[in-house]
């Protein structure tokens, strides 16, 4: 049965903000709640999680992201994904820095990690890497712009999408 987990992570204030004097609006989170301080009567904005500031990419993905890579070793299909405005700290969180890892590093950790482990199945594993910007989608790859997406009907009402030209 398909499951999705909905989390918000609330990232701290970056430094030109700071310097700016500007404060938060957060006034305070529960474990799947947060409150603001611009919203009237303390009405709660509620999640399946709520991460706050002082967690760090590593406990972000084994709250969320270790099960599910756990599962696509067994073969059931996921997905993580980030979304939200700019600077909201999409690519902080998936990409990361050398000094604070972001969720790819710690997904394909655990791919290869788990495939040695499994050594009574054989794997294929395969990668692309794109970014859509502009609603245009490019391989970071191999540079290639502007890739279409097709979908393939690979069995009745089963389709499968693939990118046109792209790894
Ligand atoms: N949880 C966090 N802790 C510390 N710094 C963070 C956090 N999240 C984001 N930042 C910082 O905030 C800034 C913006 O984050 P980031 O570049 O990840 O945003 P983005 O959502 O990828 O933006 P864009 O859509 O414009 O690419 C960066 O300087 C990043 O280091």
């Amino acid at each position: 049965m398909a499951q999705q987990i909905v989390a918000v992570r609330i990232r701290p204030l970056v430094e030109r903000f700071r310097n700016k004097s500007w404060s938060s609006r957060l006034l305070g989170l529960e474990l799947n709640s947060y409150f603001r301080k611009d919203v009237s009567d303390s009405l709660p904005f509620v999640f399946d999680h709520v991460i706050g500031k002082e967690e760090i990419n590593r406990d972000v993905y084994n709250v969320f992201g270790k099960d599910i890579v756990t599962g696509a070793v067994k073969g059931i299909n996921g997905t993580i994904f980030a979304y939200g405005q700019t600077s909201s700290g999409k690519t902080h969180t998936m990409l990361g820095s050398d000094a604070e890892p972001g969720l790819i590093s710690y997904a394909m950790n655990d791919i290869f990690s788990l495939v040695q482990l499994a050594t009574e199945r054989c794997f294929l594993i395969s990668l692309s890497y794109n970014e859509i910007y502009n609603e245009e989608v490019h391989d970071l790859l191999t540079g290639a712009t502007n890739l279409k997406i097709r979908e393939n009907e690979v069995t009745a009402h089963t389709f499968f999408y693939f990118l046109s030209g792209g790894t």
